[in-house]
């Protein structure tokens, strides 16, 4: 289970969000919403370890979950507004890096993202949407317990997220978790919503 506990962050010396508290348990998924600003994607950092709160703490099954960086990084897949995709480097290379740290088959990945004709292309050489399949690949390697994505659906046609869909049941259906941040509807029957206040 994930704990958030009266979280503060503070960018640019100005308090993006102060006293938010949410708690998630296995299945469950949580979306960000909220304005340009409002500290959605600040908040993923947060929650992946790559910013301190300013205060309050986050709980992993009773334990404080940033205590242990590596250990908290290795529980979870971020995805952030980049694809984070060398486009020098074929799909396949690309996915071959994060398998060689993580596990998994490239070519199963591939496929749960409708990319397995792809792998060969240069990743300059591919559509913004199949860029971020491409991207949503990484979360179809190996199974971790928690997932945050920041805007993951920019980009997909319907088909693509039919299929992210079925990505995300199997995650929760194996007792994974969801922080999603977006400003449109996420295929995650159930989400919880948590709405970020702030500036426009
Ligand atoms: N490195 C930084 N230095 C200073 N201010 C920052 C920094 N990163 C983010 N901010 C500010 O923090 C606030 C929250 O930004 P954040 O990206 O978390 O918002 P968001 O809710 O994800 O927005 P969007 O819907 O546009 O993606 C913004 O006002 C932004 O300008």
């Amino acid at each position: 289970m994930l704990e958030a506990h009266e979280l503060a962050a503070i960018r640019g010396e100005r308090v993006v969000f102060a006293g938010l508290s949410f708690s998630l348990s296995p299945g469950e998924a949580l979306l960000l919403t909220g304005a340009n600003g409002a500290g959605k994607s600040t908040l993923l950092r947060l929650l992946a370890g790559l910013v301190p709160p300013a205060e309050g703490s986050l709980l992993w099954h009773g334990s404080d979950a940033l205590a242990d960086g590596p250990a908290h990084a290795a529980r979870l897949r971020y995805l952030a507004h980049a694809d984070a995709l060398k486009p020098g480097l074929t799909l396949e290379e690309n996915l071959a890096f994060w398998a060689r740290l993580w596990g998994g088959g490239v070519g199963s990945a591939l496929a749960a993202v409708g990319l397995e004709g792809l792998g060969h292309l240069p990743a300059r050489m591919l559509s913004a949407g199949q860029k971020r399949r491409g991207a949503l690949a990484r979360l179809a390697l190996t199974p971790v317990p928690l997932w945050l994505l920041d805007e993951p659906s920019v980009g997909l046609d319907a088909a693509s997220i039919t299929r992210f869909g079925t990505l995300l049941a199997a995650h929760r259906e194996a007792g994974g978790m969801v922080v999603a941040a977006t400003h449109v509807d996420l295929p995650l029957p159930g989400a919880r919503a948590l709405r970020l206040g702030g500036a426009a």
